[in-house]
């Protein structure tokens, strides 16, 4: 397996790489533990779709670098929860990037098994300080030890679907930040038809039609049903 592995991590374009590096600098130590993900994913990519096949040429930059931008938004966060992780963006990402960080912790919500049971992979093999939750998000609320300072998603759901399932950790006084894609003014103008919000808008610093929407407070409109 190690010599597929190998292979299949030549695959990755040293551009794409420099160009993410470029975008989102990190340190070394941080560069190998996004190495050591980056040859997990691709091996376990081959029995489970982590991340759209088309998309595994520009992996740094798409994947990676989209998820360490969070970072400037929130550079003083070591406490997160990330939403519907998926094949782990942002949550690997992040937990990869504040490994040194002390008292640093990621929490990873993902509901089907085999992807859940990557991201313990992907946990073990970085040596990052994330923690999985196998379970549906609204049972995760309780369950998860807070302060929590920000709550992420990714390719989840439409921007009023994120809000209600971040509202409870919101409340208690965490950050959300959801990246978006070309839609969000739309998705902006459905979700204030049930959510009194003041989102605050970052550009992508990966190019593109990305947004990363900030919200510091929300609040459910009277009359509204629960989304
Ligand atoms: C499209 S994927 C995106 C994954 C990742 N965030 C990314 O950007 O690549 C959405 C993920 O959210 C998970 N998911 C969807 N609804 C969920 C829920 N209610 N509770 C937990 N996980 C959920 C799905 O199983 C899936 O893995």
């Amino acid at each position: 397996m190690a010599s597929s592995v190998r292979t299949k991590t030549s695959e990755i374009s040293a551009d794409d790489k420099a160009a993410a590096l470029a975008l989102t600098p990190i340190s070394r130590e941080i560069e190998a533990r996004l190495d050591r993900y980056v040859a997990l994913l691709l091996e376990w990519q081959a029995k489970t779709n982590l991340v759209a096949p088309s998309t595994l040429p520009t992996l740094w930059t798409r994947h990676i670098a989209d998820s360490l931008q969070l970072l400037s938004v929130a550079p003083s966060a070591k406490s997160w929860v990330d939403l519907g992780s998926g094949g782990g963006f942002p949550g690997v990402v992040l937990a990869c990037a504040l490994a040194e960080v002390p008292g640093a912790r990621i929490h990873l919500v993902e509901r089907i098994a085999k992807k859940a049971a990557f991201l313990r992979e992907a946990i073990r093999v970085t040596g990052a300080p994330g923690t999985v939750h196998l379970a549906d998000i609204g049972d995760t609320v309780d369950r998860i030890p807070g302060p929590i300072d920000c709550v992420t998603a990714r390719a989840l759901a439409p921007l009023h679907q994120l809000i209600g399932f971040a509202e409870p950790w919101v409340k208690k006084g965490a950050k959300a930040l959801f990246l978006k894609g070309q839609d969000v003014e739309a998705e902006l103008t459905e979700a204030t038809k049930y959510w009194k919000i003041v989102p605050e808008l970052h550009s992508s610093r990966t190019g593109g039609q990305g947004w990363i929407v900030e919200l510091g407070s929300i609040e459910r409109r009277q009359g509204t049903p629960q989304q």
